[in-house]
Protein backbone atom coordinates (compact mmCIF):
# COMPACT_ATOMS: atom_id res chain seq x y z
CA UNK A 1 0.00 0.00 0.00
CA UNK A 2 2.36 2.39 1.57
CA UNK A 3 4.11 2.05 -2.53
CA UNK A 4 1.17 2.97 -4.26
CA UNK A 5 1.01 6.53 -1.79
CA UNK A 6 2.71 8.51 -4.45
CA UNK A 7 0.01 7.42 -7.18
CA UNK A 8 -2.72 9.12 -4.84
CA UNK A 9 -4.07 12.80 -5.41
CA UNK A 10 -4.68 14.55 -8.11
CA UNK A 11 -2.60 14.00 -11.63
CA UNK A 12 -3.63 15.91 -14.87
CA UNK A 13 -3.21 14.81 -17.90
CA UNK A 14 -0.77 16.40 -19.73
CA UNK A 15 -1.94 18.33 -23.08
CA UNK A 16 0.38 18.09 -26.13
CA UNK A 17 2.68 21.78 -26.28
CA UNK A 18 2.90 22.28 -29.73
CA UNK A 19 4.82 25.86 -31.23
CA UNK A 20 2.80 28.16 -33.74
CA UNK A 21 3.69 25.97 -36.17
CA UNK A 22 2.34 22.87 -34.81
CA UNK A 23 5.48 21.08 -33.62
CA UNK A 24 5.89 19.66 -30.52
CA UNK A 25 7.60 22.45 -28.16
CA UNK A 26 10.22 21.55 -25.77
CA UNK A 27 9.90 25.26 -24.28
CA UNK A 28 6.02 25.30 -24.28
CA UNK A 29 5.89 21.66 -22.57
CA UNK A 30 8.08 22.41 -19.47
CA UNK A 31 6.29 25.75 -19.14
CA UNK A 32 2.85 24.11 -18.79
CA UNK A 33 4.81 21.42 -16.16
CA UNK A 34 6.12 24.14 -14.06
CA UNK A 35 2.29 25.50 -14.27
CA UNK A 36 1.39 22.15 -13.31
CA UNK A 37 4.28 22.16 -10.15
CA UNK A 38 3.09 25.26 -8.95
CA UNK A 39 -0.63 24.29 -8.92
CA UNK A 40 1.03 21.78 -6.33
CA UNK A 41 -0.74 18.22 -8.15
CA UNK A 42 0.65 14.86 -7.16
CA UNK A 43 1.45 13.47 -10.45
CA UNK A 44 0.61 13.79 -14.26
CA UNK A 45 -0.46 11.11 -16.75
CA UNK A 46 1.71 12.05 -20.15
CA UNK A 47 0.99 11.50 -23.64
CA UNK A 48 -2.62 9.95 -23.36
CA UNK A 49 -5.88 11.26 -24.85
CA UNK A 50 -4.99 14.97 -23.30
CA UNK A 51 -1.59 14.35 -24.97
CA UNK A 52 -3.45 13.76 -28.76
CA UNK A 53 -0.87 10.61 -28.78
CA UNK A 54 -3.15 8.98 -31.19
CA UNK A 55 -2.49 12.54 -33.99
CA UNK A 56 1.13 12.11 -33.29
CA UNK A 57 4.56 9.87 -34.42
CA UNK A 58 6.37 7.87 -32.53
CA UNK A 59 9.44 10.64 -32.13
CA UNK A 60 7.18 13.06 -31.03
CA UNK A 61 5.63 11.31 -28.47
CA UNK A 62 9.37 10.41 -26.95
CA UNK A 63 10.11 14.08 -27.07
CA UNK A 64 7.53 14.94 -24.95
CA UNK A 65 8.07 12.06 -22.36
CA UNK A 66 11.54 13.43 -22.30
CA UNK A 67 10.88 16.66 -21.65
CA UNK A 68 8.45 16.32 -19.05
CA UNK A 69 10.36 14.02 -17.73
CA UNK A 70 13.43 16.14 -17.44
CA UNK A 71 11.16 18.97 -16.54
CA UNK A 72 9.42 16.98 -13.43
CA UNK A 73 11.30 13.89 -12.48
CA UNK A 74 11.92 14.22 -8.51
CA UNK A 75 9.04 16.83 -8.18
CA UNK A 76 5.85 15.01 -8.61
CA UNK A 77 4.95 11.36 -10.05
CA UNK A 78 4.76 10.65 -14.10
CA UNK A 79 3.12 8.26 -15.40
CA UNK A 80 4.01 7.88 -19.04
CA UNK A 81 0.92 6.34 -21.60
CA UNK A 82 2.48 4.10 -23.99
CA UNK A 83 -0.14 2.62 -25.70
CA UNK A 84 0.23 2.87 -29.61
CA UNK A 85 -1.41 1.68 -32.46
CA UNK A 86 1.32 -1.83 -32.44
CA UNK A 87 2.58 -3.47 -29.73
CA UNK A 88 5.95 -2.92 -31.16
CA UNK A 89 5.34 0.96 -31.24
CA UNK A 90 4.19 1.00 -27.40
CA UNK A 91 7.33 -1.29 -26.48
CA UNK A 92 9.86 1.32 -28.11
CA UNK A 93 7.40 3.60 -25.84
CA UNK A 94 7.66 1.60 -23.19
CA UNK A 95 11.44 1.67 -22.84
CA UNK A 96 11.95 5.39 -23.52
CA UNK A 97 9.97 5.84 -20.64
CA UNK A 98 11.59 3.33 -18.48
CA UNK A 99 15.17 5.09 -19.14
CA UNK A 100 14.05 8.44 -18.31
CA UNK A 101 12.93 7.65 -14.85
CA UNK A 102 8.63 7.27 -15.34
CA UNK A 103 7.27 5.88 -12.06
CA UNK A 104 4.92 3.73 -14.32
CA UNK A 105 3.29 2.69 -17.51
CA UNK A 106 -0.12 3.04 -18.84
CA UNK A 107 -1.65 1.76 -22.05
CA UNK A 108 -4.85 1.54 -23.88
CA UNK A 109 -5.96 -1.50 -25.19
CA UNK A 110 -5.62 -2.50 -29.66
CA UNK A 111 -7.66 0.05 -31.12
CA UNK A 112 -9.15 -0.14 -34.80
CA UNK A 113 -9.37 -4.08 -35.41
CA UNK A 114 -11.37 -5.44 -32.69
CA UNK A 115 -9.10 -8.24 -31.17
CA UNK A 116 -10.59 -11.13 -28.79
CA UNK A 117 -9.22 -10.54 -25.03
CA UNK A 118 -6.60 -13.13 -25.44
CA UNK A 119 -4.83 -10.61 -27.91
CA UNK A 120 -5.51 -7.44 -25.20
CA UNK A 121 -3.86 -9.93 -22.51
CA UNK A 122 -1.05 -10.75 -24.46
CA UNK A 123 -0.72 -6.83 -26.08
CA UNK A 124 -0.73 -5.66 -22.60
CA UNK A 125 1.34 -8.06 -21.32
CA UNK A 126 4.34 -7.98 -23.77
CA UNK A 127 4.29 -4.19 -23.24
CA UNK A 128 4.96 -5.08 -19.28
CA UNK A 129 7.33 -7.55 -19.89
CA UNK A 130 9.39 -5.23 -21.71
CA UNK A 131 10.56 -2.98 -18.55
CA UNK A 132 10.56 -2.97 -15.00
CA UNK A 133 8.04 -0.82 -14.26
CA UNK A 134 4.81 -1.18 -12.77
CA UNK A 135 1.79 -0.99 -15.14
CA UNK A 136 -1.70 0.96 -15.19
CA UNK A 137 -4.09 -0.77 -17.15
CA UNK A 138 -6.37 2.31 -19.21
CA UNK A 139 -9.99 1.51 -19.52
CA UNK A 140 -11.32 3.99 -21.69
CA UNK A 141 -14.53 1.81 -24.02
CA UNK A 142 -16.04 4.95 -25.17
CA UNK A 143 -13.05 6.00 -27.40
CA UNK A 144 -11.34 2.41 -27.97
CA UNK A 145 -14.72 0.26 -28.32
CA UNK A 146 -13.14 -1.97 -26.10
CA UNK A 147 -14.47 -3.00 -22.62
CA UNK A 148 -12.32 -4.06 -20.11
CA UNK A 149 -13.76 -6.91 -17.79
CA UNK A 150 -13.39 -7.79 -14.09
CA UNK A 151 -12.05 -11.42 -15.15
CA UNK A 152 -9.50 -10.25 -17.03
CA UNK A 153 -8.79 -7.46 -15.22
CA UNK A 154 -8.12 -10.07 -12.29
CA UNK A 155 -6.48 -11.73 -14.69
CA UNK A 156 -4.00 -9.17 -15.22
CA UNK A 157 -3.42 -8.17 -11.72
CA UNK A 158 -1.85 -11.72 -11.15
CA UNK A 159 0.96 -10.24 -12.67
CA UNK A 160 2.46 -8.00 -9.89
CA UNK A 161 3.96 -5.58 -11.63
CA UNK A 162 0.07 -4.55 -12.55
CA UNK A 163 -0.71 -1.91 -9.94
CA UNK A 164 -3.58 -0.59 -11.38
CA UNK A 165 -6.67 0.62 -13.88
CA UNK A 166 -7.48 4.19 -14.69
CA UNK A 167 -11.01 3.29 -15.13
CA UNK A 168 -12.97 6.54 -17.74
CA UNK A 169 -15.39 4.39 -18.50
CA UNK A 170 -19.21 6.07 -17.26
CA UNK A 171 -20.68 3.91 -14.59
CA UNK A 172 -18.89 4.20 -11.18
CA UNK A 173 -19.84 0.77 -10.57
CA UNK A 174 -17.14 -0.42 -12.58
CA UNK A 175 -14.61 1.67 -10.20
CA UNK A 176 -16.35 -0.44 -7.07
CA UNK A 177 -16.14 -3.82 -9.10
CA UNK A 178 -12.30 -2.98 -9.88
CA UNK A 179 -11.68 -2.00 -6.55
CA UNK A 180 -13.45 -4.98 -5.34
CA UNK A 181 -11.13 -7.34 -7.39
CA UNK A 182 -8.18 -5.32 -6.95
CA UNK A 183 -8.67 -5.06 -3.10
CA UNK A 184 -6.71 -2.44 -1.03
CA UNK A 185 -3.32 -3.27 -2.59
CA UNK A 186 -4.43 -2.14 -6.18
CA UNK A 187 -5.33 1.41 -6.94
CA UNK A 188 -8.26 2.43 -8.98
CA UNK A 189 -7.96 6.22 -10.50
CA UNK A 190 -11.42 7.72 -11.25
CA UNK A 191 -11.63 8.94 -15.52
CA UNK A 192 -14.34 10.45 -15.65
CA UNK A 193 -13.67 14.02 -14.95
CA UNK A 194 -17.37 15.14 -14.37
CA UNK A 195 -18.26 12.50 -11.58
CA UNK A 196 -14.34 12.42 -9.84
CA UNK A 197 -16.36 12.78 -6.64
CA UNK A 198 -18.80 9.98 -6.64
CA UNK A 199 -15.78 7.93 -8.24
CA UNK A 200 -13.61 8.62 -5.28
CA UNK A 201 -16.55 7.55 -3.13
CA UNK A 202 -17.18 4.33 -4.74
CA UNK A 203 -13.39 3.40 -4.22
CA UNK A 204 -11.17 5.24 -6.53
CA UNK A 205 -8.02 5.77 -4.69
CA UNK A 206 -6.74 9.19 -6.92
CA UNK A 207 -7.94 10.95 -10.04
CA UNK A 208 -6.24 11.06 -13.55
CA UNK A 209 -8.25 13.55 -15.67
CA UNK A 210 -7.72 15.35 -18.87
CA UNK A 211 -9.86 18.88 -17.27
CA UNK A 212 -7.98 18.82 -14.38
CA UNK A 213 -5.36 21.64 -15.61
CA UNK A 214 -7.63 23.83 -16.57
CA UNK A 215 -8.76 23.88 -13.05
CA UNK A 216 -6.70 21.91 -10.54
CA UNK A 217 -7.45 23.83 -7.83
CA UNK A 218 -11.35 22.68 -8.12
CA UNK A 219 -9.98 19.01 -8.23
CA UNK A 220 -7.25 19.77 -5.35
CA UNK A 221 -9.91 20.97 -3.02
CA UNK A 222 -12.54 18.80 -4.03
CA UNK A 223 -9.79 15.45 -3.32
CA UNK A 224 -9.34 17.17 0.15
CA UNK A 225 -13.02 17.94 0.93
CA UNK A 226 -13.47 13.79 0.18
CA UNK A 227 -10.25 12.65 2.29
CA UNK A 228 -11.84 14.27 5.13
CA UNK A 229 -15.16 12.96 4.46
CA UNK A 230 -17.32 16.46 3.80
CA UNK A 231 -18.83 14.56 0.95
CA UNK A 232 -21.67 17.28 0.30
CA UNK A 233 -18.76 20.24 0.36
CA UNK A 234 -16.85 18.37 -2.25
CA UNK A 235 -20.44 17.76 -4.35
CA UNK A 236 -20.82 21.00 -4.60
CA UNK A 237 -17.70 21.73 -6.20
CA UNK A 238 -18.41 18.87 -8.72
CA UNK A 239 -21.38 20.85 -9.67
CA UNK A 240 -19.33 23.46 -10.57
CA UNK A 241 -16.68 21.39 -12.20
CA UNK A 242 -19.72 19.91 -14.59
CA UNK A 243 -20.83 23.24 -15.58
CA UNK A 244 -17.33 24.22 -16.56
CA UNK A 245 -16.87 21.23 -18.69
CA UNK A 246 -20.40 21.43 -20.26
CA UNK A 247 -19.10 24.66 -21.55
CA UNK A 248 -15.66 23.59 -22.42
CA UNK A 249 -17.40 20.99 -24.75
CA UNK A 250 -20.21 22.96 -26.34
CA UNK A 251 -17.99 25.29 -28.12
CA UNK A 252 -17.32 25.20 -32.02
CA UNK A 253 -13.61 24.46 -31.19
CA UNK A 254 -12.40 20.59 -29.27
CA UNK A 255 -12.43 20.94 -25.52
CA UNK A 256 -8.67 20.29 -25.66
CA UNK A 257 -8.65 23.73 -28.15
CA UNK A 258 -11.02 25.89 -25.18
CA UNK A 259 -9.06 24.59 -22.37
CA UNK A 260 -5.34 25.66 -24.46
CA UNK A 261 -6.82 28.83 -25.10
CA UNK A 262 -7.84 29.24 -21.47
CA UNK A 263 -4.14 28.32 -20.38
CA UNK A 264 -2.97 30.86 -22.60
CA UNK A 265 -5.04 33.66 -20.60
CA UNK A 266 -3.59 32.05 -17.50
CA UNK A 267 -0.07 33.53 -19.23
CA UNK A 268 0.89 29.61 -20.23
CA UNK A 269 0.86 29.33 -23.88
CA UNK A 270 0.93 25.72 -25.49
CA UNK A 271 -0.42 26.37 -28.92
CA UNK A 272 -3.26 24.75 -30.66
CA UNK A 273 -4.69 21.28 -31.11
CA UNK A 274 -3.96 19.12 -34.27
CA UNK A 275 -6.20 18.12 -37.24
CA UNK A 276 -8.73 16.68 -37.20
CA UNK A 277 -9.70 18.06 -33.99
CA UNK A 278 -10.20 21.76 -34.07
CA UNK A 279 -9.16 24.60 -32.94
CA UNK A 280 -11.30 27.45 -31.62
CA UNK A 281 -13.21 29.76 -33.72
CA UNK A 282 -14.09 33.34 -33.45
CA UNK A 283 -16.68 32.83 -31.68
CA UNK A 284 -15.24 30.85 -29.49
CA UNK A 285 -12.62 33.38 -28.39
CA UNK A 286 -15.42 35.51 -27.16
CA UNK A 287 -17.54 32.83 -25.23
CA UNK A 288 -13.81 31.42 -23.00
CA UNK A 289 -14.43 34.66 -21.29
CA UNK A 290 -17.13 33.34 -19.46
CA UNK A 291 -15.89 30.35 -19.25
CA UNK A 292 -12.79 31.66 -17.64
CA UNK A 293 -15.07 33.74 -15.29
CA UNK A 294 -17.13 30.43 -14.21
CA UNK A 295 -13.55 28.65 -13.03
CA UNK A 296 -11.97 32.37 -11.34
CA UNK A 297 -15.67 32.08 -9.25
CA UNK A 298 -15.89 29.04 -8.66
CA UNK A 299 -12.10 28.54 -7.41
CA UNK A 300 -12.97 32.31 -5.77
CA UNK A 301 -16.19 30.61 -4.14
CA UNK A 302 -14.18 26.92 -2.91
CA UNK A 303 -10.99 27.27 -2.43
CA UNK A 304 -9.53 29.33 0.58
C1 LIG B 1 -13.10 10.37 -22.88
C2 LIG B 1 -11.95 11.00 -22.18
O1 LIG B 1 -11.07 11.55 -22.79
N1 LIG B 1 -11.92 10.90 -20.85
C3 LIG B 1 -10.92 11.51 -20.04
C4 LIG B 1 -10.17 10.49 -19.31
O2 LIG B 1 -10.71 9.70 -18.60
C5 LIG B 1 -11.57 12.47 -19.07
O3 LIG B 1 -10.64 12.98 -18.18
C6 LIG B 1 -12.25 13.57 -19.84
O4 LIG B 1 -11.28 14.35 -20.48
C7 LIG B 1 -13.08 14.48 -18.96
O5 LIG B 1 -13.88 13.70 -18.14
C8 LIG B 1 -13.90 15.47 -19.74
O6 LIG B 1 -14.93 14.83 -20.43
C1 LIG C 1 -7.17 11.44 -18.84
C2 LIG C 1 -6.30 10.98 -19.87
O1 LIG C 1 -5.87 9.89 -19.94
C3 LIG C 1 -5.94 11.89 -20.85
O2 LIG C 1 -6.73 12.77 -21.12
O3 LIG C 1 -4.83 11.80 -21.34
Amino acid sequence: MALLEKFHGILPALYACYDDEGNISETRTKDLCDYLLGKGVQGVYVGGSSGECIYQNLDERKATLTYAAHQLKGKMTLIAHVGAPSTRDSIELAKHAAELGYDALSAIPPIYFKLPDRAVYKYWSDIIEATSLPFIIYNIPQTTGYTLSPALFAKLLENKKVIGVKNSSMPTMDIERFKRVGGEDVIVFNGPDEQFVSGRIMGADAGIGGTYASMPELFLQANEFVMAGKFAEATVIQSDINDIIIALCSQDGSMYAVIKEILRRRGVNIGGVRAPMQNISVEDAGRIDGIVQMIDQAIERHCK
